[in-house]
């Protein structure tokens, strides 16, 4: 087991993490594609596209029909179908992994400080955060559009270490796919893996990374303040 040590603060992905949003998304995204008059698309195929944020699962979902310069072409009416569609449904079809909320609590009970770091627009973020009784664990929330570049990029997660005072290295991100890895090795932090989630179809053993941890309330157990 790793034991991951001088951790003071953990930075927690939302989608395939905390939440299994993936009907969420298969919804949303299946009644854009019908107004543009767009044959449904099975919830594992949208799955594989998530990871990068919303504009760019709107690119994967219309290439599918589309030639790249006609995609463009679509690419507002979509992001705006999508958009009203995603907010009307926000959390209606997902639902916590097992061990989230313990694990939250259990990281909180060691003192350490809580940030959760999505690639999904804040303003789905926030409401779905509190619908699911998340929202009271973190001091500070991101989304794919609070910063220049999102995750893969180490933007997001160094401006949460300077928010809390603290070295990249005192700080763990944990997150269920390549671009929360990518983004904390970037950035100088630790990370850990959980193998649920959406890894745009791939291994998550393949990602480097310092472990992988079945839960969150698992994840709480390898990390320690000292
Ligand atoms: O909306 C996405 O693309 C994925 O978001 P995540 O960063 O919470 O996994
Ligand atoms: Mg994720």
């Amino acid at each position: 087991m790793t034991q991951l040590n001088n951790i003071k603060a953990a930075i927690i992905d939302l989608d395939g993490t905390m939440l299994d949003t993936a009907g969420d998304f298969h919804v949303a995204v299946n009644r854009m594609r019908a107004e543009l008059g767009l044959e449904p698309l099975a919830q594992e195929t949208i799955v594989n596209f998530v990871g990068k944020g919303t504009e760019n699962l709107m690119r994967r979902v219309l290439a599918v029909d589309y030639a790249e310069d006609e995609a463009e072409q679509y690419f507002k009416q979509a992001l705006d179908s999508y958009t009203e569609h995603y907010l009307a449904i926000n959390g209606d079809f997902s639902a916590l992994y097992p061990g989230v909320k313990e694990g939250l609590q259990a990281m909180k009970d060691k003192g350490l400080r809580l940030a959760c770091v999505t690639n999904k627009p804040v303003s789905f973020t926030l409401p779905l955060l509190d619908k699911k009784g998340l929202r009271g664990f973190f001091d500070v929330v991101y989304g794919g559009d609070s910063f220049p570049k999102k995750k893969p990029d180490p933007m997001p997660l160094l401006q949460v270490c300077k928010d809390f005072g603290l070295a990249p290295a005192q700080v763990v991100a944990i997150g269920d796919s390549s671009n929360d890895a990518q983004a904390a090795r970037a950035a100088g932090c630790r990370v850990l893996n959980v193998p649920y989630g959406y890894n745009h179809g791939e291994s998550i053993h393949d990602v480097d990374s310092d472990g992988i941890v079945q839960t969150l309330f698992e994840a709480a157990q390898q990390i320690s303040v000292d």
